[in-house]
């Protein structure tokens, strides 16, 4: 939700462009582990309006704040997707 939020507002309220900077992903892929997710990253970010995630940032930042969580994506231009990949995710627990 906060994602989707984010690219709403940026493409309806900014005139202009603003610097690079680090932008929370518009597009996360859940997958599952030895699925194919890293070749499926890898391929989508051939294209040049998509950037993405270095490293897996795990399950870790459902214990940090979102800025953290931020902190850990590319830079990215106005216009750009950015994109991340955790297979983790699909195993998140109640208790997690
Ligand atoms: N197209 C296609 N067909 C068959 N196998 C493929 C394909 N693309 C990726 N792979 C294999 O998927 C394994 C990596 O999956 P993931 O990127 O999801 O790994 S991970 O869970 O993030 O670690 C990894 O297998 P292992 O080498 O056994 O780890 C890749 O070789």
């Amino acid at each position: 939700f906060v994602c989707l939020k984010e690219l709403r507002t940026r493409h309806s309220t900014l005139s202009f462009p603003l610097p690079p900077h680090q932008r929370l992903p518009g597009a996360i892929i859940i997958g599952v582990r030895k699925g194919g997710t890293r070749a499926l990253l890898e391929m989508l970010n051939l294209h040049p309006d998509v950037e993405m995630a270095k490293a897996e940032v795990n399950l870790e930042h459902y214990r940090r704040r979102l800025d953290w969580y931020r902190s850990q994506m590319p830079l990215t231009s106005s216009g750009q997707l950015t994109l991340e990949k955790t297979p983790g995710y699909f195993a998140i627990t109640s208790g997690s």
